[in-house]
């Protein structure tokens, strides 16, 4: 097999974290960087950088598209978007941005990662964030603001970012330019500015990794597949990053025998590393889904059709909110339709979702085979308490509150999905589960713990257990998820890997 050429650091994935990692490292003429990026470049793609054509990105060849097994208490037809492009889920996402919580940080303090600990890194992030603009602000939206408001007696929040919140409503930030409706994704934000003038960082394009080289306890390179089909092997003199995202990065370390040791036998793949956490604690916000139809169509202006949304808090114990609704300007309608409810022209919805869900899943390999993509079980509401199915009953219920309010409530003709005769809890339930999307959070999969513990598979500085010269740094290492939508804390754990790898 050719070896392509060697580097200090090789980047598996240029995504939302590998992005940051490639830029920043890179700012070193010194350092000579590698990015492995199985999709092509954003760069010049209106499709990707438009932001409120997101929706279209879903399912397209830009998409990887994982599917799951079956879920029994839950929707078994969901369809995990990945993206496959430059900027990874940064550049098809819808951008929503917030800073997770003390609390969120805090909850990862047994590895010593907590909210004093992250807070700096937040001024560190290149992305243009703001609150949605005057000029973005669809009327629809704005009452819907104002009805979740006067109907739960929550406060209207300006800027969810200011400060942390116990409940509200209120447009959110967004990772946007407000002048073009343009993307501040990963990738624009920290690669576009520097990409014609860094001899020293490479981007393989189109080039998938399917193979980590270890040797004698040290990542050494990697092994991947150009888009014409040939293979080559990219080495590593420092370190190897492995920024996959949370589906494709375990399922790398997996095929790399870096996993659970007897499972991996079982496929034939050669344990290098038994880490029984590779695959382990996925995670995800579960959300359900309610739609009315609208009299005719709504004012155009959004910047990406779900630009507000509404925080609750039931557990006055926590000073975060335990419940999330995302509104739609558009009839979200691909779950309720698959059970027999109308399509709608014009109409909104409410998703609320789960923030902190206590049901967990894993994610594994059918095979030895690469191309063979892994089983996901997200294990959806099956925790024990049934916590996340009351969440979702008593979001769907909120939700009809705040619909039954000016001034939102004038501009809802009726009530499509599950439809107003559905209203007791056993009901609801079996509406919210089997009509359940996901928030798009995957998450959890290698994650981090005090370097001596069984289940952790990076440590606190988010190296892989018992290997030299390989981190993981994405959504995986995350032991819990935060409350909030996770993107920007995916960016601050990237940041702070910068420092951990160069100090
Ligand atoms: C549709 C959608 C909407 C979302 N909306 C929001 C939102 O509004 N706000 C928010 O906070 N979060 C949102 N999220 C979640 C958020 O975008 C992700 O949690 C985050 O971007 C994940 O970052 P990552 O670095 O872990 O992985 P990714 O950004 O997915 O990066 C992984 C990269 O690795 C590449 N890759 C994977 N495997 C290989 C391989 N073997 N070889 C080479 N390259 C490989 C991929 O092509 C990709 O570029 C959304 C996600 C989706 C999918």
């Amino acid at each position: 097999m050719a070896v392509e050429a060697s580097y200090d650091y090789v980047i598996i994935g240029g995504g939302t974290a590998g992005c940051v990692l490639a830029a920043r490292l890179s700012a070193d003429p010194d350092r000579t960087v590698c990015v492995v990026e199985g999709g092509p470049s954003d760069v010049g793609d209106e499709r990707v950088l438009n932001l409120r054509n997101w929706i279209n990105l879903l399912e397209s060849d830009l998409d990887y598209g994982y599917t799951t097994v079956d879920q029994p208490r839950g929707n078994s037809h969901i369809v995990h978007s990945r993206a496959r492009v430059l900027g990874g889920c940064s550049s098809h996402n819808t951008l929503i941005s917030f800073k997770p919580f003390p609390q969120d940080w805090d909850d990862w303090g047994r590895v010593g990662w907590n909210a004093e600990t992250m807070e700096p890194y937040w001024e560190r992030l290149r992305n243009n964030i703001v609150p949605v603009a005057e000029k973005d602000r669809n009327p629809i939206a704005s009452d819907f603001v104002a009805a979740a408001s006067s109907a739960l007696g929550v406060p209207v929040v300006e800027d969810f970012n200011a400060r942390p919140f116990h409940d509200g409503a209120g447009f959110f930030s967004v990772a946007y330019d407000p002048e073009t409706g343009r993307r501040s994704s990963a990738s624009v934000a920290y690669l576009h500015p520097v990409l014609d003038d860094r001899p020293n960082l490479e981007l393989l394009l189109e080039t998938w990794a399917y193979r980590l080289l270890v040797r004698g306890g040290r990542a050494q390179g990697v092994e991947v597949r150009h888009a014409d089909g040939s293979t080559a092997t990219v080495m590593a003199d420092r370190e190897v990053l492995v920024c996959a995202g949370a589906v494709d990065s375990p399922r790398l370390l997996m095929l790399s025998g870096l996993g659970p040791a007897d499972e991996l036998r079982k496929l034939g793949i050669e344990v290098v590393a038994d880490l029984p956490g590779v695959g382990e604690n996925l995670l995800d916000h579960p959300e359900s889904v309610i739609v009315w139809e609208t009299d005719g169509p709504l004012p155009p202006n959004s910047v990406m059709d779900s630009d507000a949304g509404l925080f609750v808090r039931r557990d006055t114990s926590d000073p975060r909110p335990d419940l999330m609704f995302h509104f739609y300007q558009i009839p979200f309608t691909v779950n309720t339709e698959r059970l027999g409810y109308p399509a709608v022209e014009h109409g909104v919805c409410m998703t609320p979702n789960v923030p902190r869900a206590r049901s967990t899943g894993r994610l594994w390999l059918r095979s030895a085979d690469p191309d063979e993509k892994p089983a996901l079980d997200f294990g959806y509401f099956t925790d024990p308490d049934s916590h996340d199915e009351l969440t979702i009953v008593e979001g769907l219920r909120i939700a009809r509150e705040v619909a039954a309010t000016e001034p939102l409530r004038s501009w809802l003709v009726r009530e499509v999905a599950p439809g107003p005769q559905v209203t007791g809890g056993e009901e609801l339930s079996e509406y919210g589960r089997h009509a359940a999307h996901t928030v798009y959070h995957p998450a959890g999969t290698c994650a981090m713990g005090p370097a001596r513990a069984r289940e952790a598979v990076v440590d606190p500085n988010l190296n892989v257990r018992g290997i030299e010269g390989l981190r993981v740094v994405d959504a995986s290492v995350f032991p819990r998820l935060p409350t909030i939508n996770p993107m920007v804390a995916v960016l601050m754990v990237a940041e702070r890997a910068v420092d951990l790898i160069t100090t």
